[in-house]
């Protein structure tokens, strides 16, 4: 597709009101492990945030890396195994997690976002205990059953401190979603409950969950471009919605009930996906609401 000079000052023009009312406003981005797959998306990633950043926005990055993980455990003989979205993660795996999540997913998107002109700094939940979590357990098909999943995490509390210190000076936080309990141990938690939690913290304007899928989906594969606590019910219970996208969903509602204005899950296999979401009309995917 070519497009015409007077074509591209309307795209950049349409970009205005976005700015002006996003101006200073924080906006938690989601990066899925599945979006991670090529490296011209990766770099696209990177020079949408450094854009956001430098036209006025306050972006703070979370990001995923299941399949990252899964490619690790393979290396090392063993299988991820999933129950209801979560990762059953034994010392091992969590040995796996830290080094994938907080070692080399984490550093190659600070250096990619360093190397287009942001300046990005890592953090794990660990750094400054600024993610504080206890071991989660799941609700099982019996009456009080709970499932052990091992070092899983469910938050306890985001201190908003040091993220809000890094984007005041202009740093822009990439966080791993890996908490920290009493004791000083570390746990796996899903990225998407991180990223809603801590919109919610910071109380977002928005949060973006980058994915890969053009949104949530019907039965018959239909895109649903708006959802609700309401609508999302019987989507659960006929299992349309299912694995990954469970904790998803619930991190997305809870966050559009706690005061986040918009949520929205985009397909982060569309190049510049980022910016079509939060600078123009072409709003793309799926927006939850709370009603
Ligand atoms: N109703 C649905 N619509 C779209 N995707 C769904 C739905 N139910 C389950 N999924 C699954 O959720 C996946 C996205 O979640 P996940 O694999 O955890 O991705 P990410 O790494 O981006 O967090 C999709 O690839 C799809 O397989
Ligand atoms: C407990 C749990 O499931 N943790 C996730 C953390 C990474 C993640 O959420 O990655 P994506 O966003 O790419 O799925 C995991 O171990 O895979």
């Amino acid at each position: 597709m070519t497009v015409s000079a007077t074509e591209k000052a309307l795209i950049l023009a349409e970009a205005l009101p976005y700015i002006r009312r996003f101006n200073d406003k924080t906006i938690v981005i989601k990066y899925g492990g599945n979006a991670m797959t090529d490296d011209k998306l990766k770099e696209d990633f990177a020079k949408d945030v450094v854009l956001l950043k430098l036209v006025g926005l306050n972006p703070v990055v979370v990001h995923g890396g299941g399949p990252q993980i899964n490619d690790m455990l393979e290396r090392v003989g063993k299988h991820g195994e999933f129950i209801q979205g979560m990762r059953v993660t034994d010392q091992e795996t969590m040995d796996v997690v830290e080094m994938v999540l907080g070692g080399q997913v984490n550093k190659e998107i600070v250096s990619l976002i360093n190397q287009h002109g942001g300046k990005a700094v890592g953090l794990t939940g660990k750094d400054g205990h600024f993610i504080r979590a206890h071991k989660l357990f799941l609700k099982g098909e019996g009456e009080g059953e709970q499932i052990d999943i091992g070092r899983v995490g469910e938050i306890d509390v985001i201190d908003p401190a040091l993220v809000s210190l890094l984007d005041s000076q202009d740093f822009i936080p990439v966080i791993a979603p890996i908490g920290v309990g009493s004791d000083g141990e570390a746990y796996n938690i899903n990225a998407d409950l991180v990223a809603g939690k801590l919109a919610e913290t910071l109380s977002a304007e928005k949060l973006v969950l980058m994915t890969n899928t053009p949104g949530v989906l019907d039965k018959n594969g239909k895109l649903l471009t708006g959802l609700t606590a309401e609508s999302v019910e019987a989507l659960f219970a006929d299992g349309t919605i299912h694995g990954g996208m469970l904790p998803k969903i619930s991190s997305a509602l809870d966050a559009a009930k706690n005061g986040v204005n918009s949520v929205h899950i985009i397909d982060g296999r569309v190049s510049h996906a980022l910016l079509l979401e939060i600078l123009t009309d072409a709003g793309v995917g799926t927006m939850i609401r709370a009603k």
